[in-house]
């Protein structure tokens, strides 16, 4: 049976390996410190992601990656996207070479604006087909309650796509496959930028009509960005696009939406950031490199563009709000 390989012991690794664990794919987590992988291993719990959750006693953890890389068929990526790079770039080396590579991260890359299956191809050297992303409306913490939870596995080999969906089809979670990898990594990196914007209009103080405004025009903007890069309209107005665009931006659990918030209700940038504790809200990185690849392929992204310059600009909310309202009008 095929090992799987979890690295990164955050909200998501943790909930995904618990996932693999329940579907009976054998399992271990790399942690980055080793008092977390201690206490994965002896109490069975990370003290510092989802510490209220019981994880399965099969689940094996290191900090060491090469003990957690050896013998893994599947290699999933739990990293932050803007250090994915240097993350896989010390793994690389003892990567099996037929092993699949499957992200989970949400982000585009800073600088480069690769995707995240882009970065993994460039760092591993590895084919197109052995690459696979993970993307839907996938809160960890519903995840590892065993909450009923679908989400897409997208790989080019439709293959090894299948044998993702085998290896973590639970009672409760339900994967479906994909060969459209753009699609879903632009639907998960451009729906964290929308539930920035939708978090900063709860901040103000706003309303479902201007939420669902948000989230119908965000839908809008992300779909032209990926049709533009050769994704499937399809996948964007599936459990990769629409799905995690309602489930970010409405869930309190999202930490774009939570993040948005805080800027909405006036907090700095620096004060949201000391008060997500560490935890990664990708959009406000994303936000400009989505924006700038957008504008790369001539491709209008306004509330992107609103959410890049409260977040990096000085611009406020409330400004951002009344330069978008001012904007031409025009047929949906
Ligand atoms: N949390 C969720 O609900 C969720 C769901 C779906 C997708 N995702 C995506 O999965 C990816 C990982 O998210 P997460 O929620 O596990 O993040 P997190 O902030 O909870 O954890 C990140 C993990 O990466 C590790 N890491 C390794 N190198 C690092 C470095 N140089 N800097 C920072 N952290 C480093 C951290 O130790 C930590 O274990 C993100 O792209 C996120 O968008 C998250
Ligand atoms: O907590 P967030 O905002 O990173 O969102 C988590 C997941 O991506 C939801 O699908």
């Amino acid at each position: 049976m095929t090992k799987a390989a979890v690295m990164g012991a955050g909200s998501f690794g943790t909930a995904f390996a618990k996932v693999l664990c329940d579907a009976g794919t054998e399992t271990v987590i790399w942690a980055r410190r080793g008092a977390v992988a201690e206490s994965i291993n002896e109490r069975h719990v990370n003290p510092d992601y989802l510490s209220e959750v019981v994880l399965p006693d099969g689940l094996r953890a290191t900090d060491d990656h090469r003990e957690a890389l050896a013998g893994a068929g599947v290699v999933v990526l739990a990293v932050p996207s803007q250090t994915l790079r240097t993350n896989l770039a010390e793994w690389a080396g003892v990567i099996g070479p037929q092993a699949t590579l499957l992200s989970l991260a949400k982000g585009v890359e800073s600088g480069t604006l690769m995707r995240m299956s882009q970065v993994i191809g460039e760092v591993a050297g590895a084919d197109a087909n052995r690459i696979a992303v993970l993307s839907g409306p996938n809160l960890a913490k519903e995840i590892a309650q065993g909450q009923p939870t679908a989400t897409v596995i997208a790989c080019p080999d439709s293959a090894r796509a299948i044998a993702l969906q085998r290896a973590c089809a639970t009672g409760y979670f339900r994967p479906y496959t994909n060969t459209d990898v753009i699609g879903c990594e632009i639907g998960g990196a451009a729906k964290n930028v929308i539930a920035l914007c939708c978090g900063m209009a709860v901040g103000i103080g706003l309303g479902e009509n201007t939420l669902a405004a948000i989230i119908t025009r965000g839908l809008a903007e992300m779909t032209r960005l990926g049709v533009a890069l050769g994704a499937n309209a399809k996948t964007l107005s599936g459990l990769a696009g629409v799905g995690d665009l309602v489930a970010t931006c409405s869930s309190p659990l999202s930490r774009n939406r939570t993040f948005g918030e805080r800027l909405g209700a006036g907090e700095s940038l620096e004060s949201a950031q000391a008060a997500a504790n560490g935890q990664v809200a990708e959009g406000v990185k994303s936000c400009s490199s989505v924006r700038a690849l957008a504008q790369s392929y001539g491709v209008e992204m306004p509330l992107t563009d609103a959410v890049h310059r409260v977040c990096h600009e000085g611009l406020t909310p409330q400004e951002a709000l009344a330069q978008l309202l001012k904007r031409d009008m025009k047929p949906e």
